[in-house]
């Protein structure tokens, strides 16, 4: 599928309805970015838990800074949210040992659940090459954790072939078109089905999930999707409001586990 192939239409979803029965679990992962002090987290957190609702068929994931983590992590412990874990943003591609500056996977545990490994801005602005990317998947595999594995356009081919040996266990595959995250334009639901058609070729059993420009406003068209597990949110995950809302979506279109 070329570039132009992905034009993309915004249509509104409001009126979207859940088909009956659901479409299966749902993943929701905010992704702070380089946003947010650890008292502003905190800030974030009293308003989300005083409206969250939890679904046993959704599944939380907030990803804050690597700063802000350990007292995020022991903040959320004393708020028992059920359902909500939490991710790192990043990991070092080294071991724990004489990595000035690093963050080792190993020193991660007991902290998050997740690891968000290759984001498209770590790749754009921090000159991440895929052989960082699999050295880091390597080391949150080995440490127990679930890597969130960040996959692009127009790099789709080459970066699910260079994982493509790789024993992934427990990872989850995140679709993340650079378009849509640096023009802000969401691509469509069917293209983005297609692209999942295209991850699953590669990684047939791994739960993927779509991030760039989710919004109350457009979530449920992602999240009806049946061969999407969930949605990646960027910028609407600072807002607890926005993040609540895409919550709740996300709960009406999840199907009880049998
Ligand atoms: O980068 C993203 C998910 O990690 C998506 O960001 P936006 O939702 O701000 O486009």
């Amino acid at each position: 599928m070329g570039l132009l192939s992905r034009f993309l239409q915004t249509e509104k979803t409001k009126d979207l309805q859940p088909p009956a029965g659901g479409v299966g679990r749902r993943l929701v992962v905010g992704n702070w970015k380089c946003y947010k002090t650890s008292g502003e987290a905190k800030v974030w957190f009293d308003t989300f838990a005083e409206k969250y609702v939890p679904s046993p068929d959704v599944e939380i994931v907030i990803a804050p800074t690597l700063l802000s983590l350990e007292l995020v992590a022991r903040y959320l412990e004393e708020l028992n949210l059920d359902q909500v874990s939490l991710a790192a943003q990043d990991v070092s591609p080294f071991p724990v040992g004489g990595y000035t500056g690093a963050v080792a996977a190993d020193m991660l545990k007991g902290l998050v659940d997740y690891v968000i490994v290759g984001h498209s801005e770590r790749r754009r602005y921090f000159h991440e090459t895929q052989m960082d990317v699999t050295n880091k998947i390597t080391e949150v595999l080995d440490a127990g954790l679930k890597p969130i594995i960040c996959v692009d356009r127009p790099y789709l081919v080459s970066q699910l072939s260079a994982l493509s040996d790789l024993e992934t266990g427990h990872a989850l595959v995140a679709y993340c078109p650079v378009d849509a995250l640096s023009f802000r334009i969401p691509e469509s639901a069917g293209k983005v089905g297609e692209a999942v058609d295209e991850i699953r070729n590669v990684f047939p059993h791994r739960a993927i999930i779509y991030g760039g420009s989710i919004l109350p406003d457009n979530a449920g068209e992602y999240l009806a999707l049946d061969s999407l597990a969930g949605v990646f949110v960027g910028s609407a995950s600072l807002e607890p409001e926005s993040f609540l809302d895409i919550c709740r979506q996300a709960a009406q279109f999840a199907r009880p586990q049998s």
